[in-house]
């Protein structure tokens, strides 16, 4: 499996900088499927269009396994791409969009009804060769384009957005179904996404973009429960930042205490930083009079009920398994594994 690196990589629109000497690396053996992660409008697609070839650098270099691919041109890079919406050939069948790079690439005719088969079981969709591909649903669209993609063997896969335009539902079965296919093909790709539940889903790294930067690469479990900073943390869905400390064996927050040894990442004595997510607080009723805080409003979802609480350290958001209504008075209770402390 080859490497991509990316070393001083900086792309301007006219005088803005969309992306900002960057340094990446993508395609390790114990990371073969890479995600970007970021806002809308962080540089997430100019990155991916400047690793193809399709969006010129203005300074910065990107190379294969060492080898500057500058003089390279995009059909010449060995990379496979699919968009957002696939972008098949509307016009064919299924079967003549994933032989379409192999004919190109002056494959012989048998080999590339083989290798259209092979795709075809690879990507889950055997024998839907002779479709229209005018007749495919949004989710086997996708898994043709990325058959098509991977048909010509490419060094490197990028997938911009893949899943962005299906139903909630697809998306999930689709984020899974994608991470196995590119890894059974062998193939490093790097997968662009807003969604963070998505990008867990498909890729063993995860890189969070900011305003033309990369903030921090971890795999999904360190990157829940070590944000970098603040801003990684909120961008990953935490509702609240606060100051906290260890005191012996136990961390002091203004919403409760939890025992330090169940928190990933915890300084063994003295200040820090967390962040708290809905999840990490659970409310429960108030006992003997004893209450931490008064229900402000209440929503029940289907994994629980979403509570907002207001208590004397400040309003939280929090969770509750049984419904509650605004006006009722609860106990919070911190869930040490839902804690995340800021600062790598
Ligand atoms: N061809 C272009 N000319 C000028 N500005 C551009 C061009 N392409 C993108 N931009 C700007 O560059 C910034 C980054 O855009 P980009 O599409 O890479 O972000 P993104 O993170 O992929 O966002 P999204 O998820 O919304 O697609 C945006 O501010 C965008 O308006």
């Amino acid at each position: 499996m080859g490497i991509l690196t990316l070393r001083g990589v900086t792309v301007r629109y006219g005088t803005t900088t969309v992306i900002d000497d960057l340094d990446w690396a993508v395609g390790a053996a114990t990371a073969p499927v890479s995600a970007l992660l970021g806002p809308s409008g962080c540089g997430k697609s100019t990155l991916l269009r400047a690793i193809a070839g399709l969006t010129s650098l203005s300074a910065g270099t990107v190379a294969w396994d060492g080898v500057d691919l500058a003089p390279v041109p995009v059909h010449r890079r060995d990379f496979g791409v699919v968009f957002q919406d696939g972008q098949l050939f509307s016009g064919r069948t299924v079967a003549a969009n994933i032989a379409y790079g192999l004919a190109r690439r002056r494959w012989p005719r048998t080999r590339i009804s083989q290798r259209v088969e092979e795709m075809l079981e690879l990507v889950q969709l055997p024998g839907i060769g002779e479709r229209r591909v005018t007749a495919l649903s949004g989710g086997q669209a996708q898994r043709v384009a990325l058959a098509r993609a991977l048909a010509p063997r490419p060094r490197l896969l990028l997938l911009d957005e893949p899943l962005a335009a299906l139903d909630a539902r697809l998306r999930e079965d689709l984020a899974f179904a994608i991470g196995d296919i590119v890894r059974a093909a062998e193939t490093p790709t790097v997968v662009v996404t807003h969604d963070r539940a998505e990008a867990a889903m498909l890729a063993d790294s995860i890189s969070v973009m900011r305003a033309g930067e990369i903030v921090q690469t971890a795999p999904a479990q360190r990157l829940w429960h070590r944000p970098a900073d603040d801003w990684v943390a909120g961008f990953l869905g935490a509702s609240l930042i606060v100051d906290a400390s260890v005191t012996g064996s136990v961390l002091h927050t203004p919403f409760g205490q939890a025992a330090a040894q169940a928190v990933e990442g915890l300084p063994a004595q003295g200040p820090c930083r967390v962040a708290l997510r809905p999840e990490s607080l659970w409310a429960a009723p108030a006992e003997a009079g004893r209450a931490d805080g008064t229900i402000t409003h209440a929503a029940v979802l289907p994994g629980g009920t979403r509570l907002r609480v207001a208590t004397d350290a400040g309003e939280v958001e929090a969770m509750a398994a049984e419904p509650y209504a605004a006006g009722e008075p609860v106990r919070l209770r911190l869930d040490p594994r839902q804690i995340a402390v800021i600062g790598r």
